[in-house]
């Protein structure tokens, strides 16, 4: 039995949607098993036995974490301890989701998983430190960082552009952030992967889509594939601008791309170029639309 925490979010919605049609048995909480709760977690993994914890819950809003850093660092360290003790306690290996902006966008080259880590945003310092409490608690784990992650379920950059696009004849896209998007169906068949190969290979791994690109390389494909698909109905200028331009609370990474050599090497797991997996995501939600 696989125990997906945080089966209501972005990620975790995708996932049981994955685990769903590869017939692979899992039960899915939220937020009505606390991951701030020791008690809450044990109480539940007693009915669940799993044997396998996935772990995509997490406090994701970025800016709004300047201002609430002590409500974003009892989710991402302090729940992702409980989950690693949970873990330890019943010998059950752990995969948890970790992010880019754990790195300070000072790199120009490819970023390994040895890299310095050097968080300048309030969710990436806290996201590191889910990390090392993980690290310190429960040898048995996946630390996957991965990055820009969109996808059918919940708020994410591709959709932000659609509506934009649909509403506005101009919007502006910094051009100064370098890394590289992740489909969420990219990710989620990395953590099947994982799990039917089940090998003791633990430790941390990058996965990213293949390629590269800044926000607003990213926007202009949105808009290009989103007009070629009708998901975008009108004209909308895409303009570059500086992070200068479009200021933030969280001061993201100026380069952020991951290296996914690690990941190709222990998984055989080869990731699509980031624009192929654009276009298969707005192909299903054109899908969707069909359907509705
Ligand atoms: N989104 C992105 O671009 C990226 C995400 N990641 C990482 O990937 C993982 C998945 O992200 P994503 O799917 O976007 O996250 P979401 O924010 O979409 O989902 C997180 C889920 O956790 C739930 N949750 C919040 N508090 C608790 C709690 N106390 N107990 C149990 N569950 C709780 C949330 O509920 P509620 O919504 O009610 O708060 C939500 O359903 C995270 O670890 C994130 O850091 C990494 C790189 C990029
Ligand atoms: C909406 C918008 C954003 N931007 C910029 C702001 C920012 O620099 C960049 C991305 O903005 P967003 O707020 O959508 O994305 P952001 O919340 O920074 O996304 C991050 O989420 C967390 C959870 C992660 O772990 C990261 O990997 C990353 O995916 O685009 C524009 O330039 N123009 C716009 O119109």
């Amino acid at each position: 039995m696989i125990w997906v925490i945080g089966n209501k979010g972005m990620l975790g919605r995708e996932l049981s949607d994955h685990l769903s049609e590869a017939g692979l048995s899992f039960i899915g909480t939220d937020r009505e098993v606390d991951i701030l709760s020791s008690a809450a977690l044990e109480e539940r993994a007693a009915e669940i036995h799993p044997a396998w914890i996935v772990n995509c819950s997490a406090y994701t809003a970025v800016d709004k974490a300047e201002e609430e850093e002590e409500a974003a660092r009892s989710l991402n360290r302090d729940g992702v301890a409980h989950i690693a003790k949970l873990a330890i306690s019943r010998k059950v290996p752990l995969i948890h989701i970790s992010t880019d902006y754990v790195f300070d966008g000072s790199s120009n080259t490819p970023l390994h998983e040895d890299a310095p880590c050097a968080p300048q945003t309030a969710y990436g310092r806290t996201k590191l430190a889910g990390e090392q409490e993980l690290r310190t608690i429960w040898p048995n784990h996946f630390i996957i960082r991965t990055a820009w992650l969109y996808g059918r379920y919940g708020k994410n950059f591709v959709d932000t552009m659609l509506s934009l696009m649909n509403s506005r004849k101009e919007i502006t896209v910094v051009n100064d952030q370098t890394g590289s998007p992740t489909w969420t169906r990219v990710l989620t068949g990395l953590i099947l992967t994982i799990i039917k190969q089940d090998k003791a290979c633990y430790g941390t791994y990058h996965l990213s889509g293949e390629g590269s690109c800044t926000w607003y390389q990213f926007a202009r494909e949105i808009y290009r594939m989103g007009r070629e698909r009708t998901l975008v109905s009108s004209d909308c200028a895409v303009t570059p601008c500086s992070s200068e331009q479009f200021p933030t609370a969280a001061k993201r990474p100026a380069y952020s791309l991951l290296s996914k050599e690690k990941i190709m090497h222990a998984f055989a797991y080869q990731p699509p170029q980031w624009q192929d997996s654009l276009a298969s995501y707005l192909d299903s939600l054109l899908e969707q639309g069909a359907k509705q």
